[in-house]
């Protein structure tokens, strides 16, 4: 009999339909500030395509979905934070246009406005948005399988339903943090504890790192799995991790790495709308040429010249604070034949200096400094090459959707291009290199600019980039068997 429970288990795995609720501050289409949105907006799909029930709840920004959709209001309560009750309604869209559930949580004064961070009370946004969340759920008549949660703005919900005292009857629902970024973690003084709803005191360590309320810590010893967004990423954070690499060591043992996907349906260059010329594997050489003639057109940069690009927040783990000295550097010795385009935003100063280089090389680099979803599909499509010189990068999707818009990755071999990325010189489709640096960056462009020469191989990398499978058909599925561990 005994030898017939293996079996038993795979196969309750495999027909056991699971509901799942993604917390998170971002989801993309609904609101996204970089990959978390992605990742947000595509991986319960992906969990419903299994034939899983997965739902998003965020907070309800002031965004162009809130007014172009259906809603019916799914609760009505209040929420205490410190002395003060905000009015909490939550929201569900009618259609279900996403592919998931999507509940927005509507908190009067503090989620009516456009930006989703950086006010000076996301202390107690977030707080009153994890425990609005969490009463509604503490009311349905049934418990979900499963409560994940993305990143600090999150990280409070492991530990109050294992603690507070509204919360009990939920402690038993399995909880999984993912990191997407271990940078950020939301710490907060103790005196700040008032903001939680009651829970029995001998548990403020839980909550405690570093003489502070880091909601991020406090995930990571709560929740019952801790996952992170590539396998090298969990590697490199024992040992760096802004402060937590002592904890997340010490928590190995219930951590794992799950690469992330990318929805092919938003990232599909034959059916982009954005993009002015859709092209698949076989129709990629007319398909690019097209697209780079129109965004050199309007970027004032010659078409006739390798097109290197770089897209994302403008901070230091991404490097982008040696931008400005790579590109001069790199503008100076092409003497002319490279062109250079970015797209982003951040670090004022940097900004600065990134729009400084257009009045010194006009016609051969341009910066569009701002946020702009249609423009980012734009230069995937028409670029030759996208930099990605990162200090830290989790994972990294600009990386994945070059590869299938067929722009060739220069990344550092860091976290998760690390485990996406395999240079030229081993057989592989991208030009890597070993540090943040402006030599280092510079080096790898002028092998970049050598292979762009030899326009045959160009044509059989791009082919190749093409056909890798990045989608998250996979690592939904890790997701999955993760839950039931
Ligand atoms: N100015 C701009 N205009 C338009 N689009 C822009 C833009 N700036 C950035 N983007 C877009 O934002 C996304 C950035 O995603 P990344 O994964 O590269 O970085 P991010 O650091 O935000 O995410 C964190 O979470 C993700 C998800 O887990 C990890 O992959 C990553 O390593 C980790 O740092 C991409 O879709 C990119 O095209």
């Amino acid at each position: 009999m005994l030898n017939h429970l293996p079996n038993l288990k795979q196969f309750l795995s495999e027909y056991y339909f699971m509901e799942i609720i993604h917390l998170s501050a971002e989801c993309y289409p609904v609101a996204k500030v970089g990959g978390l949105g992605d990742v947000v907006g595509a991986l319960p799909k992906y969990q419903n395509k299994l034939g899983h029930v997965a739902k998003v709840v965020m907070p309800a920004y002031n965004s162009k979905f809130l007014y172009e959709n259906e809603f019916e209001t799914v609760y009505d309560g209040w929420v205490k934070v410190a002395s003060t009750n905000y009015q909490a309604r939550i929201l569900r869209e009618k259609t279900n246009k996403l592919g998931f559930d999507i509940f927005l949580v509507h908190i009067a004064g503090l989620f009516d406005r456009e930006g989703v961070y950086g006010y000076s009370d996301d202390t107690e946004r977030f707080i009153a948005f994890q425990i609005a969340a969490l009463d509604w759920i503490a009311q349905w008549e049934h418990r979900p399988d499963v409560v994940h949660v993305h990143d600090h703005h999150t990280g409070l919900i492991p530990f109050m339903l294992g603690n507070c005292n509204q919360y009990r009857h939920l402690s038993q629902i399995p909880t999984v943090l993912t990191i997407h970024n271990a940078q950020y973690q939301g710490q907060f003084g103790w005196d700040k504890l008032h903001y939680f709803p009651p829970f029995d005191l001998i548990n403020t360590n839980k909550l405690d790192w570093d003489n502070a309320i880091n909601p991020l810590a406090s995930a990571i010893k709560c929740a019952w799995r801790v996952t992170t967004v590539s396998p090298s990423y969990l590697e490199e954070i024992s040992h760096v991790a802004n402060g937590l690499e002592g904890l997340l060591s010490q928590e190995r043992g219930k951590s794992i790495g799950v690469l992330n996907g990318i929805d092919t349906e938003v990232w599909n260059p034959q059916k982009d709308k954005m993009i002015v010329k859709g092209f698949n594997a076989r129709t990629i050489e007319s398909g690019k040429k097209a697209n780079k003639e129109e965004l050199c057109r309007v970027f004032n940069l010659d078409s006739t010249k390798p097109l290197f690009t770089f897209i994302g927040r403008l901070v230091g783990e991404k490097g982008a604070d040696l931008l400005p000295d790579i590109f001069y550097n790199a503008l100076a010795q092409s003497d002319g034949e490279i062109n250079i385009l970015v797209l982003g935003s951040g670090d004022s100063h940097v900004e600065d200096r990134l729009n400084e280089i257009t009045h010194h090389y006009a016609g051969r680099y341009n910066a569009y400094i701002g946020y702009n979803e249609a423009l980012s599909h734009q230069i995937y499509a028409g670029a030759d090459f996208l930099l990605m010189p990162s200090r830290v990068e989790p994972c990294g999707l600009n990386q994945m959707y070059a590869l299938r818009y067929g722009t060739i990755p220069i990344v550092r071999r860091i976290g998760g291009l690390k485990d996406t990325v395999i240079d030229i010189g081993d057989g592989g489709f991208g030009i890597c290199h070993d540090q943040t640096s402006v030599w280092d960056v510079g080096h790898a462009i002028g092998r970049a600019y050598e292979l762009y020469l030899d326009q045959d191989k160009v044509k059989e990398i791009r082919r190749y980039m093409m056909s890798i499978d990045h989608s998250w058909d996979n690592s939904a599925q890790q997701y999955i068997d993760i839950y039931q561990m």
